[in-house]
């Protein structure tokens, strides 16, 4: 079967099937609910909250080593004993997972393939975006533009993870049921387990799961990796002993974790840059006349030519000290260590004599980009500031070894792999909406509420309703 006709089979299926699991889930919450009752057994982890930049960058940058682990707590879902690379523990599986992701489908000489890929999403959002305009009643009424936005980065990263033979151009309901496909394999995950499909192992993949066209997709690079089968030997990182494939259970969780971390993270980054830019149109006016000075429509979507918008770019950097789509930072240390640091407090003997206890810390990201102490009129958005002259110029997306300013996507060895990729779509998508619309305040009284939804992604409590004109004919 043609692997597009096997997704749109799939889209197909989602329905009933989302039947079958709103029932099972029902049942299985009803269990967990009577489970709950019982008194839990677990020790409960001391958390100690962290926010000096100071402190940060002592811990996760001069004591790499001790602060190299994410707490178990973080990742409660039983996924059968399978890691992802934001749960695995420090040692030559993360090595191996996170060097695949980086190598293999993230480096800077492969990100310029996804062009045409990039070019798709972005020109369905804009299409996407002129026909829900064009079908209101009314030229003053509101659109919401989450989904408009989610349909299209799903759109990008389902094709930059199953291969560019996943259909381009779905709409809303279709992504979201590709994407419910995606949360269904994890659930199914013991059929899968019981009756492996063992036809995609060595170089025999189905078409769905190989990119046809040249562009080498993240599931073909999990089918050739091989990890190592101890990940215990931290001190040299090396594997020692043999070396075996990713378990079909392994590849659906990697599989799932690269959906999800691609996807709300760059929705949220460009939904918060909006939102200032209906509150302040000032901005707005001097990121469009940036973003169209000089420039044929094509040569928007281009790498080089985000990289010579420097306006764009400090909008972006100043919606992520602002709203940081990940708001929380985790790590599991011990006692000791944190200690050692003069955080925590409470004094504490090394492991070896017997002293040990885990401790989570928490770093609020929101709150280390909001410091008093680092930043002038730390609430208002003001991307001057990250230009040349300003207080923050040359501070980037990366927290900086001598000195953190902020950290968005992190610091220390686990900082996030996919940061330029991330800035990269979130330029591309944002320069688009910006180049082809007008964002400005609803007319029916509505103001932007910038309350924020704390989960695992930090999201608009109230998603973006705004008022879009298209400055041009788009369609
Ligand atoms: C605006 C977009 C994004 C933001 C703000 C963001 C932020 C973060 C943050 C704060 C962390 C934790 C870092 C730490 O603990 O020090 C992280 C980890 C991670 N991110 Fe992202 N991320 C984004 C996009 C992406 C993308 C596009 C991917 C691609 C798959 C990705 C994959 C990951 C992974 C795998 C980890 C775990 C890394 C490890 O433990 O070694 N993220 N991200």
């Amino acid at each position: 079967m043609e692997a597009q006709a096997l997704v749109r089979l799939l889209l197909t299926l989602a329905v009933p099937v989302l039947v079958l699991l709103a029932i099972s889930q029902l049942l299985d919450s009803r269990t967990r609910q009577q489970r709950s009752r019982r008194p839990l057994q677990t020790t409960p982890l001391k958390n100690v909250v962290i926010n000096d930049p100071a402190v940060v960058r002592r811990m996760l940058i001069d004591h790499a080593d001790a602060f190299s682990n994410r707490p178990k707590a973080a990742f409660p879902e039983n996924f059968g004993g399978t890691h992802s690379i934001n749960s695995v523990p420090y040692g030559p599986t993360w090595r191996a997972l996170r060097g695949n992701l980086i190598a293999g489908i993230f480096h800077a000489t492969r990100l310029g393939v996804l062009a045409p890929l990039q070019r798709e999403a972005v020109e369905g959002l804009v299409a996407g975006l002129s026909s829900s305009i064009t079908g209101r009643r009314c030229s003053a009424e509101a659109v919401v533009v989450r989904d408009h936005l989610h349909a299209a980065v799903f759109t990008l990263v389902a094709r930059m993870c199953l291969g560019d033979e996943c259909p381009s151009g779905l709409n809303e309901r279709e992504a979201l049921a590709l994407e419910t496909v995606a949360t269904l394999l994890r659930h199914l995950q013991p059929a899968v387990q019981a009756h492996p499909p063992h036809h995609h192992r060595q170089g025999q993949a189905t078409t769905l799961w190989h990119g046809a066209g040249g562009i080498r997709c993240y599931v073909d690079s999990l089918l050739d990796l091989h990890v190592p089968n101890n990940n215990d030997d931290v001190a040299t990182m090396t594997a020692t002993g043999s070396k075996r494939p990713l378990t079909d259970r392994e590849m659906v969780r990697l599989v799932f974790e690269f959906l999800g971390a691609n996807t709300v993270s760059v929705v949220s980054c460009v939904e918060w840059t909006l939102a200032h830019l209906v509150i302040h149109p000032e901005v707005q006016d001097k990121l469009h006349h940036e973003i169209t000075s000089g420039s044929h429509d094509h040569d928007l979507i281009s790498g080089d030519r985000l990289r010579r918008l420097p306006y764009l770019h400090a909008a972006i950097l100043e919606s992520l000290r602002l709203h940081p789509p990940v708001s929380l930072i985790l790590r599991n240390v011990d006692a000791y260590d944190l200690a050692v640091l003069g955080g925590g407090g409470a004094p504490a003997t090394p492991a070896d004599e017997g002293g040990t206890r885990p401790v989570c810390v928490i770093i609020n990201v929101g709150k280390v980009g909001r410091d008093r102490s680092v930043w002038t009129d730390p609430s208002e958005f003001c991307p001057e500031r990250f230009l040349a002259s300003g207080e923050a110029q040359g501070v980037g997306p990366m927290a900086g070894p001598k000195e953190i300013r902020m950290l968005p996507f992190g610091a220390g060895r686990r900082y996030c792999p996919g940061v330029e990729v991330a800035m990269i779509h979130v330029g591309y998508f944002l320069a688009a909406l910006v180049r082809d619309f007008e964002w400005a305040l609803p007319v029916d009284g509505h103001s932007i509420d910038l309350t924020e939804k704390h989960g695992f992604f930090m999201l608009m409590k109230t998603p973006l309703r705004a008022r879009v004109t298209p400055r041009h004919h788009v369609c």
